[in-house]
């Protein structure tokens, strides 16, 4: 068994807690509520450029224009295709998509965001793809099985999300980055190798928190609290 497929073996079950989390749920049967499709956008917006910079991280650590290629393939989608499913978010929320964008992080997300940015700043090249895979990879898979299961028509709330992640090119994009991981871990020593799982099945777990944070409209616990003015 590949390096790869040992470790979506490992992550199996956090692959299908996310596509079993309500959040997707509600995205399955177009039930999800407004302030939690808004809260996802604005966490994502900031996420998303994350994981961008990541992505740059990956470059900088390539000697093969190959590998900067695929990083940068990853960043014009970001930048050039991953805004229409937050569009199709908006819509439904009844909000536009410019006002929700740059807002703090909230707690999951700052969470994930530093982790992708420590490990890729820090780490091997091979460091890098393990951290950043579970972003393309469980979407991949949540919409390939909303698509299957869901098989939703055009009149479907999220038919535009879910067909974005389910039917596209993603699946291109996504084996290049297998066949890559397998190819450094086979070079990498049993330590490097460890951290690429450690980042792998940590930055997975944090895909389900993110849907969590997003369902919970999680914020930092302690808010100004806002005091009336008597005269
Ligand atoms: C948190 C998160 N993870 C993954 C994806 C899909 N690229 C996303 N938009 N946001």
């Amino acid at each position: 068994m590949s390096f790869s497929q040992q470790l979506r073996e490992e992550a199996d079950h956090i692959f299908n807690a996310c596509y079993n989390h309500p959040f997707i749920q509600g995205i399955a049967d177009g039930t999800l509520g407004k302030e939690q499709l808004i809260h996802y956008v604005k966490q994502d917006f900031e996420y998303l450029n994350a994981i961008m910079q990541a992505y740059a991280f990956g470059i900088t650590k390539s000697s093969r224009r190959e590998d900067m290629e695929m990083f940068n393939t990853s960043i014009s989608f970001v930048l050039n295709s991953e805004t229409h499913p937050h569009v199709n978010l908006c819509n439904v929320a009844g909000v536009k998509y410019e006002d929700l964008q740059g807002y703090p992080l909230a707690p999951t997300a700052q969470h994930y965001t530093r982790h992708m940015l420590n490990a890729s700043q820090s780490g091997t090249l091979g460091e890098v793809i393990a951290v950043v895979l579970p972003c393309p990879y469980i979407y991949l898979d949540i919409g390939e099985r909303l698509v299957k299961e869901v098989n939703p028509d055009t009149s479907h709330p999220f038919y535009e999300w879910i067909t974005f992640y389910g039917v596209q090119t993603e699946e291109v994009r996504m084996y290049k980055y297998l066949k890559r991981l397998d190819e450094l871990a086979e070079a990498a020593t049993e330590e490097e190798r460890k951290r690429m799982k450690e980042h792998f099945m940590i930055s997975c777990q944090l895909e389900y928190m993110f849907f969590d944070m997003a369902y919970t409209l999680q914020n930092w616990p302690v808010q100004k609290q806002c005091t009336a003015v008597s005269n």
